[in-house]
């Protein structure tokens, strides 16, 4: 497709769906707007984006899709802003939000003025934030759920699918209401508990520094994502503070019983606690990236010395499969560790493997 994409806010998201764009669709023309100058001249030094704009008032009135990347309750106010400038009749307006009810309630001022506004999420992502860390396969596989109502018409929503296919993501339209329900149940309320298992951690070890040390391992991996943007988790929480005060009461409830039967001793039930827990995730779909993207592992034996993760790192730089993380599990007092290496899609690990054993004798297995 053709024509010009403005992109407000140039992090992670924003940058990740400028390549994405640009590489389907190379006749478009992709101008970016940060609130932070040096994210757009890091967007542009990258190839990112082809310009930068001078201001949203400047170029949104010229572009035929309008994405708006920023922390949720910045998009609120963008969107009102857009509202009052004259936009082009065919323009469509985005957003990457994680939040929906309250966005498209902000989209009402564009809807009055017969300006389409669909609500985005790409439900994929990362930590880290910032262009630096974007990258076009970011979406590949991913839900990608659109929220519109009913005075968008299905051509409209089927072009904005269309500038966005080079995402490689599945689309799925869902009312916001449903959104920000499901959404907290399966990332937002889970951001909460990660950083509320670090705040417990960081506690216990002013009693005792060895938690620090011991929390390196798996405690770390799950919670991972306590490691990612406050301003754009405060902002989620703040958008969707009545889902989640309804989740925390019932998990409050279920940890209430968690501790009725420890001080019963109740081992039946405890047993079950953890046995339907199991039951229901080992029946979860495997192929689908849910909310939280998951890590593809490769568990690789090895013996403990210095040098081993820079020998295996270099089998796979010669193949040019890239990896999201390394690190050595010491698992007993011998000579031998596991290498757990993280990479970003199962093809990606597959290639790893082939090419770990065309090198090695290493024995590896896939992570779960
Ligand atoms: N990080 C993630 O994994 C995901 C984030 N999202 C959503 O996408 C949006 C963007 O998130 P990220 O790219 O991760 O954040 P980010 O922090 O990497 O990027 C946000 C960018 O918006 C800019 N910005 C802030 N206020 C602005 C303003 N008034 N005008 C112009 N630019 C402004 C910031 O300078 C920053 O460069 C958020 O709404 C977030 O909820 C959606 C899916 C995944
Ligand atoms: O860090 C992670 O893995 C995430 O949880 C990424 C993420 C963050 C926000 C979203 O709305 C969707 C995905």
């Amino acid at each position: 497709m053709e024509g010009r994409v403005l992109i407000i806010g140039l992090g992670l998201i924003g940058g990740s769906l400028a390549m994405c764009i640009k590489a389907q669709h190379p006749g478009a023309e992709l101008i970016g707007f940060d609130a932070d100058g040096d994210q757009m001249d890091l967007a542009m030094m990258l190839g990112v984006i082809d310009r930068v704009a001078g201001s949203i008032e400047m170029e949104a009135p010229k572009a035929d899709l309008i994405i708006i990347a920023t922390p949720v309750l910045t998009t609120g106010s963008i969107i009102e802003s857009l509202a009052s400038l004259q936009l082009k009749d065919e323009v469509i307006v985005t957003d990457t939000g994680s939040t929906k009810g309250f966005i498209s309630l902000m989209a009402s001022s564009l809807r009055e003025k017969g300006i389409a506004f669909i609500g985005g999420h790409p439900m994929a992502g990362s930590h880290k934030s910032g262009v630096a860390a974007a990258k076009k396969i970011l979406f590949e596989n991913a839900f990608y759920l659109l929220t519109t109502d009913t005075m968008v018409r299905s051509e409209t929503v089927d072009r904005l699918k269309e500038w966005l296919s080079g995402t490689r993501a599945k689309f799925l339209e869902v009312s916001p209401e449903e959104h920000d329900y499901l959404t907290g149940v399966v990332s937002h309320f889970p951001h909460i508990i990660a950083a509320s298992l670090v705040h417990q951690a960081s506690r216990a070890e002013q009693g005792n520094p060895l938690v620090n040390r011991l929390a390196a391992g798996g405690f770390r991996d799950i919670t991972r994502i306590a490691s990612s943007s406050p301003r754009m988790w405060r902002d989620i929480l703040l958008q969707n503070r009545e889902v989640l005060i309804y989740l925390l009461n019932d998990w409050q409830d279920e940890m209430g019983r968690v501790k009725e039967l420890l001080v019963t001793n109740d081992r039946d039930s405890i047993y079950d606690f953890f046995d339907s827990a199991k039951t229901y995730r080992d029946g979860l779909p495997v192929s689908d990236k849910g909310a939280i993207p998951s890590f593809y592992d490769l568990f690789v034996d090895v013996p403990d010395y210095p040098g081993v993760i820079s020998e295996i790192t270099g089998y796979l730089a010669v193949e040019n499969i890239s990896i999201t993380n390394i690190r050595i599990i010491e698992t007993r007092e011998d000579i031998y560790g596991v290498l757990a290496i993280s990479f970003q899609t199962p093809e990606d690990r597959a290639r790893a493997k082939e090419c770990i054993e065309k090198n090695t004798d290493y024995d590896m297995s896939l992570g779960k």
